[in-house]
């Protein structure tokens, strides 16, 4: 019978999803919880990872009947995040929650809308705090795998909704670990991956974005969740997906920087220091350059639109 629990928050779709399935599949003794807002998104969900067999609503929970099940909730909504604890409480041990939730709308800062900007810091950084607080304040979990992104180590043009949130993550998680010494807590900073949020994302992404971005070649779901466990299972706790993120990672140095929890940290640590004195200072210099040109053209095609 099923004697621990593994929670995804996101887990209707993409990566999370693609977590769930993976633990259900392995985890023969282990309950899978997953959340997300769209009740008709996690009943789909479930019918793709238990193939069609048996899964409930988490209000239902009975490890005889079946080790599966389902809760749709905003978590970004504190105060029902709040009311998961009595749920949360009679569960066998938590042993991973993975707060996958998330997701990035990519435009130009003067074409959101103010609830759009609002949707961004919800999804990505309100979505994954408040349940981190139910779970370490009460001593639930015994490993939370926080999600944030490459960007997080460098903030671009075209995700202002969505990357000063992954970053507060990631000063979240240094801050967490001074606090919680025995808790494990995981940072996977994913470069693109090819999920249906980033399909949607692409839809309206400026082209500068992508040509900034186009070093971070999206990988499959199914890679992109190979990397993060088998990293995890050797006992990494600063992830990174792709070259790319592993260079920014060396980059961005700095007092919140857990050197050795990152894979070759000795390297990006040599690398960091050459990079921040000769490497970045001429790539913003070109970088500078290109986004002005393509902000000029913008600026013209705009002009030309309203006459
Ligand atoms: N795809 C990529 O290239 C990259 C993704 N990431 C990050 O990795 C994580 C997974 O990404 P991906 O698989 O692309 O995500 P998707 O956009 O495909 O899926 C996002 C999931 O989060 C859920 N969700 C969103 N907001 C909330 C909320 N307020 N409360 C509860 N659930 C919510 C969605 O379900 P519902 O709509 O039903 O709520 C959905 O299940 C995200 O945190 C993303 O930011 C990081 C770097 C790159
Ligand atoms: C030494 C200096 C070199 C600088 C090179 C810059 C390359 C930047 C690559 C950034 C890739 C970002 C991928 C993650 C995007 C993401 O999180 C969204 N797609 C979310 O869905």
């Amino acid at each position: 019978m099923a004697d621990q629990t593994i929670i995804v928050t996101g887990g209707s779709q993409g990566l999370g999803l693609e977590l769930a399935k993976y633990h259900h599949n392995n985890d023969e003794n282990a309950v899978i919880i997953i959340l997300s807002r769209s009740e008709a998104k996690l009943i789909n969900a479930c019918k793709k990872i238990c193939n069609n067999t048996e899964f409930s609503k988490l209000e239902e929970f009975d490890t005889n009947k079946t080790r599966l099940y389902y809760h749709p909730i905003d978590l970004s909504n504190a105060g029902k995040v709040e009311n998961l604890l009595p749920l949360l409480a009679k569960l066998p041990t938590i042993q991973k929650t993975y707060l996958t939730a998330g997701g990035a709308s990519v435009k130009l800062f003067r074409d959101y809308s103010i609830s759009e900007l609002q949707q961004g810091i919800n999804m990505n950084y309100s979505s994954s705090l408040f349940l981190s607080h139910v779970l370490l304040k009460n001593e639930l979990c015994k490993h939370l795998i926080y999600f944030s992104s490459e960007v997080s180590f460098f903030p671009f043009i075209g995700y202002s909704s969505y990357t000063p949130s992954k970053t507060s993550l990631k000063s979240l998680v240094n801050i967490l670990r001074q606090e919680f010494p025995d808790c494990r807590l995981t940072n996977v900073f994913p470069g693109n991956f090819a999920s249906e949020g980033y399909a949607e994302e692409n839809l309206t992404k400026p082209k500068i974005t992508k040509d900034i971005e186009g070093s971070s070649k999206p990988i499959s779901v199914e890679a992109c969740r190979e990397i993060i466990i088998n990293d995890i299972n050797k006992g990494y706790d600063d992830i990174t997906t792709d070259f790319i993120g592993w260079v920014l990672m060396a980059c961005d140095m700095g007092l919140n920087k857990n050197w050795n929890y990152s894979k070759f940290w000795f390297l990006q640590l040599i690398l960091g220091v050459f990079a921040n004195l000769i490497i970045i200072p001429i790539y913003m210099v070109i970088l500078k350059y290109d986004i002005n040109k393509y902000l000029r053209k913008a600026q013209v095609s705009d002009k030309t639109k309203k006459q």
